[in-house]
Protein backbone atom coordinates (compact mmCIF):
# COMPACT_ATOMS: atom_id res chain seq x y z
CA UNK A 1 0.00 0.00 0.00
CA UNK A 2 1.16 3.12 -0.68
CA UNK A 3 1.58 5.54 2.14
CA UNK A 4 3.07 8.44 0.31
CA UNK A 5 1.71 12.32 0.90
CA UNK A 6 2.25 15.72 0.18
CA UNK A 7 2.80 18.24 2.39
CA UNK A 8 3.33 22.23 1.56
CA UNK A 9 3.77 20.70 -1.72
CA UNK A 10 6.51 18.51 -0.66
CA UNK A 11 6.16 14.74 -1.39
CA UNK A 12 6.50 12.29 2.12
CA UNK A 13 7.04 8.46 1.77
CA UNK A 14 5.22 8.18 4.71
CA UNK A 15 2.85 10.65 6.94
CA UNK A 16 5.44 9.50 10.17
CA UNK A 17 8.34 11.66 11.43
CA UNK A 18 9.80 12.25 14.84
CA UNK A 19 8.29 14.90 17.57
CA UNK A 20 11.55 17.54 18.56
CA UNK A 21 12.97 16.51 21.40
CA UNK A 22 12.82 12.82 20.64
CA UNK A 23 16.29 11.34 19.05
CA UNK A 24 17.81 14.56 17.35
CA UNK A 25 19.61 16.46 19.67
CA UNK A 26 22.94 15.16 18.02
CA UNK A 27 24.28 14.47 14.55
CA UNK A 28 24.24 10.02 15.35
CA UNK A 29 20.49 10.50 16.05
CA UNK A 30 19.90 12.51 13.69
CA UNK A 31 21.38 10.33 10.90
CA UNK A 32 19.29 7.42 12.37
CA UNK A 33 16.47 9.57 11.39
CA UNK A 34 17.60 10.09 8.44
CA UNK A 35 18.10 6.53 7.40
CA UNK A 36 14.73 5.05 9.30
CA UNK A 37 10.97 4.62 7.52
CA UNK A 38 10.07 8.23 8.90
CA UNK A 39 8.83 10.53 5.93
CA UNK A 40 10.26 13.70 7.03
CA UNK A 41 12.46 14.95 10.65
CA UNK A 42 13.07 17.58 12.68
CA UNK A 43 15.92 19.08 14.84
CA UNK A 44 15.67 19.40 18.74
CA UNK A 45 14.28 22.70 19.77
CA UNK A 46 17.04 24.80 19.53
CA UNK A 47 18.58 28.35 21.65
CA UNK A 48 20.89 30.77 20.20
CA UNK A 49 23.93 29.10 22.47
CA UNK A 50 24.81 25.17 23.39
CA UNK A 51 22.37 24.61 26.73
CA UNK A 52 23.33 21.77 28.89
CA UNK A 53 19.55 21.87 30.66
CA UNK A 54 18.43 20.39 33.83
CA UNK A 55 19.87 18.45 36.25
CA UNK A 56 19.20 15.16 35.72
CA UNK A 57 17.20 12.65 36.51
CA UNK A 58 14.84 15.00 33.82
CA UNK A 59 12.56 12.16 32.03
CA UNK A 60 10.97 9.27 33.77
CA UNK A 61 9.05 6.12 31.69
CA UNK A 62 5.29 6.27 33.39
CA UNK A 63 2.67 3.01 33.20
CA UNK A 64 0.89 4.91 30.11
CA UNK A 65 3.68 7.24 28.75
CA UNK A 66 6.49 9.80 30.31
CA UNK A 67 7.26 12.95 32.44
CA UNK A 68 10.05 15.41 31.08
CA UNK A 69 11.80 18.53 32.18
CA UNK A 70 14.77 18.48 30.41
CA UNK A 71 15.31 22.16 30.56
CA UNK A 72 16.01 22.60 26.41
CA UNK A 73 19.41 20.55 26.46
CA UNK A 74 20.70 21.39 22.95
CA UNK A 75 23.41 21.93 20.83
CA UNK A 76 23.06 25.97 19.72
CA UNK A 77 21.36 26.82 16.61
CA UNK A 78 24.34 27.44 14.34
CA UNK A 79 24.69 23.21 15.19
CA UNK A 80 21.75 22.20 13.28
CA UNK A 81 22.20 24.90 10.91
CA UNK A 82 25.37 22.65 9.85
CA UNK A 83 23.54 19.78 10.26
CA UNK A 84 20.74 21.14 7.78
CA UNK A 85 23.12 22.27 5.35
CA UNK A 86 24.69 18.58 4.68
CA UNK A 87 20.95 17.01 4.65
CA UNK A 88 19.99 14.99 1.92
CA UNK A 89 16.56 16.76 1.29
CA UNK A 90 15.56 14.47 -2.05
CA UNK A 91 15.67 11.63 0.88
CA UNK A 92 13.17 13.29 3.38
CA UNK A 93 12.22 16.93 4.42
CA UNK A 94 13.71 18.61 7.42
CA UNK A 95 11.87 20.62 10.16
CA UNK A 96 14.20 23.10 11.81
CA UNK A 97 13.02 23.56 15.77
CA UNK A 98 13.72 27.04 17.07
CA UNK A 99 13.00 27.95 20.85
CA UNK A 100 15.00 31.08 21.58
CA UNK A 101 14.65 32.29 25.19
CA UNK A 102 13.62 35.58 23.72
CA UNK A 103 12.23 37.24 20.95
CA UNK A 104 15.38 38.88 20.01
CA UNK A 105 17.07 35.14 19.92
CA UNK A 106 14.11 34.01 17.59
CA UNK A 107 14.41 36.53 15.59
CA UNK A 108 18.45 36.71 15.36
CA UNK A 109 17.99 32.41 14.90
CA UNK A 110 15.51 32.87 12.04
CA UNK A 111 17.31 35.43 10.15
CA UNK A 112 20.67 33.21 10.23
CA UNK A 113 18.11 30.15 8.82
CA UNK A 114 16.83 32.58 6.18
CA UNK A 115 21.09 33.59 5.39
CA UNK A 116 21.62 29.73 4.81
CA UNK A 117 18.90 29.47 2.02
CA UNK A 118 18.26 26.09 3.28
CA UNK A 119 15.17 24.29 2.56
CA UNK A 120 14.61 23.54 5.90
CA UNK A 121 11.18 24.14 7.48
CA UNK A 122 11.03 26.55 10.46
CA UNK A 123 8.52 24.98 13.67
CA UNK A 124 8.72 27.65 16.38
CA UNK A 125 8.47 26.12 19.40
CA UNK A 126 5.92 27.88 21.36
CA UNK A 127 5.50 25.81 24.09
CA UNK A 128 8.35 24.76 26.07
CA UNK A 129 6.92 23.94 29.76
CA UNK A 130 10.56 23.89 31.57
CA UNK A 131 12.35 26.60 31.20
CA UNK A 132 12.37 27.72 35.34
CA UNK A 133 10.83 31.54 34.65
CA UNK A 134 9.96 31.00 31.39
CA UNK A 135 5.80 31.24 30.79
CA UNK A 136 5.04 29.13 27.70
CA UNK A 137 4.40 31.80 24.96
CA UNK A 138 1.35 30.02 23.71
CA UNK A 139 -0.35 30.70 27.07
CA UNK A 140 0.26 34.49 26.48
CA UNK A 141 -1.96 35.70 23.55
CA UNK A 142 -0.62 38.81 23.39
CA UNK A 143 2.97 37.59 23.36
CA UNK A 144 1.76 34.74 20.62
CA UNK A 145 0.33 37.96 18.49
CA UNK A 146 3.70 39.62 18.78
CA UNK A 147 5.87 37.21 18.22
CA UNK A 148 4.21 36.23 14.78
CA UNK A 149 4.07 39.34 13.80
CA UNK A 150 8.07 40.26 14.11
CA UNK A 151 8.62 36.86 12.67
CA UNK A 152 6.06 36.99 9.48
CA UNK A 153 8.59 40.14 9.18
CA UNK A 154 12.02 39.05 9.72
CA UNK A 155 10.91 35.52 7.89
CA UNK A 156 10.31 35.86 4.09
CA UNK A 157 9.11 32.15 4.00
CA UNK A 158 6.22 29.88 4.87
CA UNK A 159 6.99 28.91 9.03
CA UNK A 160 5.01 26.62 11.42
CA UNK A 161 4.45 26.58 15.11
CA UNK A 162 4.30 24.31 17.67
CA UNK A 163 1.56 24.93 20.25
CA UNK A 164 1.05 23.85 23.89
CA UNK A 165 -2.38 21.70 24.11
CA UNK A 166 -5.44 23.84 25.07
CA UNK A 167 -8.79 22.75 26.80
CA UNK A 168 -11.05 25.44 26.72
CA UNK A 169 -13.17 26.11 23.14
CA UNK A 170 -12.82 29.76 23.76
CA UNK A 171 -9.17 28.83 23.88
CA UNK A 172 -9.41 27.20 20.25
CA UNK A 173 -11.05 30.22 19.19
CA UNK A 174 -8.94 32.61 20.53
CA UNK A 175 -5.41 31.37 19.35
CA UNK A 176 -6.94 29.90 15.71
CA UNK A 177 -7.74 34.14 15.21
CA UNK A 178 -4.31 35.29 16.23
CA UNK A 179 -2.72 32.98 13.53
CA UNK A 180 -5.48 33.13 10.65
CA UNK A 181 -3.90 36.99 10.74
CA UNK A 182 -0.72 35.42 9.53
CA UNK A 183 -0.94 33.94 5.96
CA UNK A 184 3.15 32.79 6.67
CA UNK A 185 1.85 30.17 9.66
CA UNK A 186 1.67 27.43 6.96
CA UNK A 187 1.38 24.74 9.62
CA UNK A 188 0.30 23.95 12.96
CA UNK A 189 1.86 21.62 15.18
CA UNK A 190 -0.19 20.12 18.12
CA UNK A 191 0.57 19.13 20.53
CA UNK A 192 3.20 20.02 23.01
CA UNK A 193 3.56 18.19 26.19
CA UNK A 194 1.08 17.99 29.08
CA UNK A 195 3.11 21.42 30.77
CA UNK A 196 3.67 20.71 34.89
CA UNK A 197 2.21 17.36 35.38
CA UNK A 198 3.56 15.18 38.22
CA UNK A 199 4.02 11.55 39.38
CA UNK A 200 4.81 9.71 42.43
CA UNK A 201 7.11 6.92 43.19
CA UNK A 202 4.99 5.74 46.40
CA UNK A 203 7.81 3.39 47.76
CA UNK A 204 10.12 6.05 48.27
CA UNK A 205 7.02 8.39 48.68
CA UNK A 206 8.90 10.78 46.07
CA UNK A 207 9.21 12.47 42.82
CA UNK A 208 10.32 10.96 39.91
CA UNK A 209 12.59 13.52 38.22
CA UNK A 210 14.97 16.44 40.01
CA UNK A 211 13.87 19.74 37.94
CA UNK A 212 11.00 22.05 39.42
CA UNK A 213 10.07 19.73 42.00
CA UNK A 214 9.55 16.82 40.42
CA UNK A 215 6.69 18.54 37.71
CA UNK A 216 7.70 17.86 34.30
CA UNK A 217 5.84 17.88 30.33
CA UNK A 218 3.41 14.86 30.17
CA UNK A 219 3.40 12.23 26.80
CA UNK A 220 2.33 9.71 25.46
CA UNK A 221 -1.14 7.31 26.01
CA UNK A 222 -2.35 10.03 28.95
CA UNK A 223 -2.37 12.79 26.26
CA UNK A 224 -4.07 11.40 23.37
CA UNK A 225 -7.25 12.63 23.39
CA UNK A 226 -6.04 15.87 24.74
CA UNK A 227 -4.10 15.98 21.24
CA UNK A 228 -6.20 14.39 18.81
CA UNK A 229 -8.74 18.07 20.09
CA UNK A 230 -6.40 19.70 19.35
CA UNK A 231 -5.71 18.85 15.73
CA UNK A 232 -8.96 18.87 14.56
CA UNK A 233 -9.87 22.00 16.77
CA UNK A 234 -7.06 23.85 14.64
CA UNK A 235 -7.84 21.79 11.73
CA UNK A 236 -11.78 22.95 11.53
CA UNK A 237 -10.30 26.53 12.81
CA UNK A 238 -7.26 27.10 10.00
CA UNK A 239 -8.13 25.45 6.95
CA UNK A 240 -5.57 27.70 4.98
CA UNK A 241 -2.90 25.61 7.06
CA UNK A 242 -1.64 22.21 7.43
CA UNK A 243 -1.63 20.83 10.93
CA UNK A 244 1.15 18.41 12.12
CA UNK A 245 -0.47 16.03 14.94
CA UNK A 246 2.02 15.08 17.96
CA UNK A 247 0.35 13.27 21.24
CA UNK A 248 0.13 10.04 22.20
CA UNK A 249 0.94 8.41 19.11
CA UNK A 250 2.53 4.30 19.84
CA UNK A 251 0.07 2.34 17.61
CA UNK A 252 -1.09 2.16 13.60
CA UNK A 253 -4.57 2.73 14.86
CA UNK A 254 -3.13 6.16 16.79
CA UNK A 255 -2.02 7.14 13.21
CA UNK A 256 -5.26 6.55 11.61
CA UNK A 257 -7.33 8.81 14.45
CA UNK A 258 -4.55 11.89 13.86
CA UNK A 259 -4.85 11.82 10.13
CA UNK A 260 -9.07 11.30 10.19
CA UNK A 261 -8.61 14.18 13.34
CA UNK A 262 -6.68 16.29 10.03
CA UNK A 263 -2.90 15.75 10.54
CA UNK A 264 -1.53 15.91 7.59
CA UNK A 265 1.89 14.20 9.31
CA UNK A 266 1.49 12.17 12.47
CA UNK A 267 4.78 12.97 14.91
CA UNK A 268 5.92 10.40 16.84
CA UNK A 269 7.40 11.27 20.83
CA UNK A 270 7.41 8.91 24.00
CA UNK A 271 6.90 6.17 21.92
CA UNK A 272 10.05 6.85 19.64
CA UNK A 273 11.96 6.88 22.73
CA UNK A 274 10.95 3.89 24.07
CA UNK A 275 11.21 1.95 20.92
CA UNK A 276 13.32 3.64 18.96
CA UNK A 277 13.92 4.37 14.98
CA UNK A 278 12.52 1.09 14.17
CA UNK A 279 8.87 2.21 14.96
CA UNK A 280 8.26 4.08 12.01
CA UNK A 281 8.88 0.82 9.85
CA UNK A 282 5.92 -1.28 12.63
CA UNK A 283 3.41 2.30 12.53
CA UNK A 284 4.04 1.95 8.28
CA UNK A 285 2.94 -2.06 8.42
CA UNK A 286 -0.03 -1.06 11.07
CA UNK A 287 -1.25 1.92 9.43
CA UNK A 288 -0.97 -0.05 5.36
CA UNK A 289 -3.33 -3.03 7.20
CA UNK A 290 -5.92 -0.72 8.66
CA UNK A 291 -6.30 0.86 5.64
CA UNK A 292 -6.15 -2.54 3.60
CA UNK A 293 -9.18 -3.67 5.63
CA UNK A 294 -10.94 -0.16 5.17
CA UNK A 295 -10.63 -0.22 1.41
CA UNK A 296 -8.26 3.03 1.06
CA UNK A 297 -5.92 2.89 -1.51
CA UNK A 298 -4.19 6.71 -0.46
CA UNK A 299 -4.44 8.91 2.55
CA UNK A 300 -6.33 11.73 1.38
CA UNK A 301 -9.48 9.71 0.62
CA UNK A 302 -10.00 9.98 4.51
CA UNK A 303 -7.25 12.25 6.05
CA UNK A 304 -9.19 15.09 7.84
CA UNK A 305 -12.88 13.41 6.81
CA UNK A 306 -13.77 12.61 10.86
CA UNK A 307 -17.53 11.93 10.89
CA UNK A 308 -19.40 13.84 13.72
CA UNK A 309 -22.84 12.15 14.97
O1 LIG B 1 12.34 20.37 28.41
C1 LIG B 1 12.45 20.42 27.15
O2 LIG B 1 13.53 20.52 26.53
C2 LIG B 1 11.16 20.34 26.41
N1 LIG B 1 10.28 19.39 26.85
C3 LIG B 1 9.03 19.28 26.29
O3 LIG B 1 8.21 18.40 26.69
N2 LIG B 1 8.66 20.13 25.31
C4 LIG B 1 9.50 21.08 24.82
O4 LIG B 1 9.11 21.84 23.90
C5 LIG B 1 10.81 21.19 25.39
CL1 LIG B 1 11.90 22.39 24.78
Amino acid sequence: LDLSTFFLGRPLAAPLMNASGVWCNVTNQLNALAKSEAGAMVTKSCTLVRRDGNPEPRYHTLSMGSINSMGLPNEGHLYYLDYAQQHDYENKPLFFSVAGLTLDDNLTMVAQIQDAYTPAMVEINLSCPNVPGKAQIGYDFEALDVILAEISSAYARPFGVKLPPYFDIAHFDEVAEILNRYDKVAFVTCINSIGNGLMIDINSETVLIKPKQGFGGIGGEYVLPTALANVNAFYRRCPEKSIIGCGGVSTGEHVFMHLLAGASIVQVGTALYEEGVDIFARLKIELARIMQQKGYQKIEEYQGKLKTI
